[in-house]
């Protein structure tokens, strides 16, 4: 069987810097939980705009869900399948209330005005958020922001998550609020984050990006919080 991802000999450099990726490969497969952490500026989030064209690769090659991916209409597709959580809600926050916000991915894949609101109220319910269905978005904190934008990703039933920093600014109850909302998701995960007790709540896998090579980390021997619970990996509750 194929790899959702398979990403093999990545070169990148922004024009005009050094090189950020250097013959990087990554494989994400059906079911897997992959956590990339590394030195700020080491190119986490470039290699995840990376996977879904918002930028091209000077050399090297991007398959997706079995093909290669090389143009704009290409990673269209891919788009379409994947659900890109940026680190900045505001980034990802651009309709005047939240239930418009969740609902134009849905719209935007072709769902009818009904099939996309029923999309927003389940994936809000799923969410604990409701409540915050008729707020203006940007008065929301930012932890709720973050929460919406997480509800504008999963609204899309994408195959594939990719998260960069989910956690930032979030409170410990939300935090674990996500970690239970991640462990009940089915899709493949690929997560950057600095927080090492979210990465082993979360994925199986994980890796260290530096100096353009993802570098395996063996396990909680590597880590910056070596003794901290990874309880929730295989959260079982579904999601609260
Ligand atoms: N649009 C851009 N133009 C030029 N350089 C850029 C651009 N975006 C990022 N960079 C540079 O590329 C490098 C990698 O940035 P990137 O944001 O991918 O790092 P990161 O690992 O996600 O960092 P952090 O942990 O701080 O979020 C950095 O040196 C950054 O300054």
């Amino acid at each position: 069987m194929s790899h959702l991802f398979e990403l093999v000999g990545i070169h990148f450099a922004y024009p005009g810097q050094p090189d950020v990726l250097r013959a990087l490969d990554l494989t994400l497969d059906q079911g897997e939980r992959i956590a990339i952490t590394g030195p700020n500026g080491s190119g986490k989030s470039t290699l995840l705009r990376l996977m879904v064209g918002l930028l091209r690769p000077q050399s090297g090659l991007i398959m997706a869900f079995g093909e290669p991916r090389r143009h704009e209409r290409d990673f269209r597709l891919v788009r379409q399948r994947v659900g890109l959580l940026f680190p900045d809600p505001d980034d990802q926050l651009f309709c005047p209330t939240v239930a418009e916000d969740v609902a134009f991915g849905p719209l935007n894949l072709g769902k009818t005005r009904q099939e996309a609101l029923e999309m927003v109220e389940q994936t809000l319910a799923r969410l604990q958020l409701s409540h915050l269905r008729a707020r203006v978005t940007h008065t929301l904190s930012s932890g709720e922001k973050r929460l919406v934008s997480l509800a504008t990703v999963l609204a899309m039933e994408p195959a594939v998550l990719l998260l960069d920093e989910p956690t930032n600014g979030l409170d410990e109850s939300t935090e674990a609020r996500l970690i239970a909302i991640l462990a009940a998701l089915p899709q493949a995960l690929l997560v950057v984050s600095h927080n090492a007790q979210f990465r082993h709540a979360v994925t199986h896998r994980q890796f260290r990006l530096e100096q353009g090579l993802l570098h395996p980390m063996a396990g909680p021997a590597e880590e910056d919080s070596p003794s901290l619970p990874r309880a929730c990996r295989s959260h079982p509750d579904p999601v609260p």
